[in-house]
């Protein structure tokens, strides 16, 4: 294949993996990328940096005989995790670690890239390594940015997210909806803090916190039609300051999920209407703060999804597994709502899931899955 040799892909994968930065402050990573980047053939190759999205990085690759401009992205950030693998390459910021698989995601994209600037393509291809997945919506502030304006607006969007659950290197799709949409939700809880031997003085925001997660529990449960489903989590409580003090504030993070927009509303509606009550019944104030920020449900393009499909079943050099939908996220489903094209995944088996301390994922997905998507290109671009 092209420069990149498996031995070279995984010593990227690993410095990456070494050095995870979070949500719009990739500045080292996006350097590596650079460099990485400029090692590259450059005869074919056109590198942009956008000024008010510093840690993003678009590459541009002049095709021979251009139909069409396939656009392909990655996303770059980790996540606020303390890695446990016990991995020698294990991150080296406390606290911070590609959880996520993002890593795997940039040396699949290089490993593809590197191949075009090696083998010009018929069509232009556009690389878009973007930050900030996980939260702060990249690939949304980019789209609004005009970063995909003119000859950087490709007719048809790509991107991959690995999958624990799927063998290393298998490509896994479906048609129609991949991912959920998700909405962001905040939920502050003002009470009034107090000594803890008085509470007929006080107003208890760690009791009532717990009462309206007991309470939202049941949305999923009673108002929530099982064949469709949906999902609220909250990941983060903060509550009080010691023992002994009475909290007279709660704050919940959490993230809701569904298979539709409509979903998404509804649950939406109903969490509202939890938080006023259990706010009302125990005397409280509530402030609720969503926020969908483009992670709308991932929806496939039917013709384009078709296509990839096929190409994925028929391939001797590709194992391919149709997917179920997941309630996982992706900004990419922004994207995907402004420009036609296909999400799918690479499998990487590991036993821990997405965004678990233990994710370890199998890096001989990486060279598997850069023959699967350069093959599918050329044959996308042959057409
Ligand atoms: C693939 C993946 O894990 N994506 C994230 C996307 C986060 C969406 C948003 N910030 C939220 O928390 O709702 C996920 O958590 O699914």
């Amino acid at each position: 294949m092209a420069q990149l040799t498996k031995e070279a892909l995984i010593k990227i994968r690993r410095q990456l993996h070494e050095y995870p930065e979070l949500a719009m402050h990739e500045f080292k990573t996006h350097d590596y990328l650079l460099a990485t980047i400029k090692e590259m053939n450059q005869q074919f190759l056109e590198i942009r940096e956008i000024k008010d999205l510093p840690t993003a990085l678009l590459v541009y690759v002049q095709g021979s005989d251009p139909q069409r401009t396939i656009g392909y992205r990655t996303d770059i950030d980790a996540l606020p995790v303390t890695e446990q693998t016990g991995l020698p390459f294990s991150s080296k910021t406390p606290g911070v670690m590609h959880a996520c698989g993002h890593d795997i995601h940039m040396t699949t994209a290089l490993g593809v890239l590197d191949y075009f600037a090696d083998h010009q393509p018929k069509d232009n291809l556009i690389f878009f390594f973007q930050p900030a997945e996980e939260s702060e919506n990249g690939g949304k502030v980019a789209y609004e940015l005009g970063v995909f304006k003119d000859k950087w607006r490709p007719d048809e969007f790509y991107g991959l997210h690995d999958n624990p659950n799927l063998p290393a290197g298998a490509i896994g799709c479906r048609m129609g909806t991949l991912f959920a949409g998700t909405t962001e939700v905040n939920v502050d809880l003002i009470g009034k803090s107090g000594h803890a031997a008085y509470p007929q003085n006080a107003n208890d925001m760690v009791v009532a916190a717990a009462q309206f997660i007991n309470q939202v529990q049941t949305i999923v449960s009673r108002s929530v039609d099982p064949i469709e489903g949906g999902v609220i989590t909250f990941g983060k409580l903060d509550a009080g300051t010691i023992r002994n003090v009475i909290a007279g504030q709660a704050r919940i993070e959490g993230t809701i999920r569904g298979l539709t927009q409509k979903m998404i509303e509804h649950i939406v509606a109903r969490l509202k209407q939890v938080a006023n009550g259990v706010a009302m019944s125990y005397g409280a104030k509530v402030d609720i703060q969503f926020n969908q920020g483009g992670y709308l449900p991932v929806e496939n393009k039917d013709a384009l999804t078709k296509r990839f499909i096929e190409f994925a079943k028929q391939d001797p050099q590709t194992v391919f597994v149709e997917t179920a939908p997941a309630m996982t996220g992706e900004d990419f489903g922004y994207l995907l709502s402004k420009i036609p094209g296909t999400m799918f995944w690479l499998g990487v088996d590991d036993d821990s899931q997405l965004h678990s301390a233990t994710f370890n994922p199998k890096e001989s997905a990486i060279p598997k899955g850069i023959n699967s998507i350069v093959r599918f290109l050329e044959h996308r671009m042959a057409d």
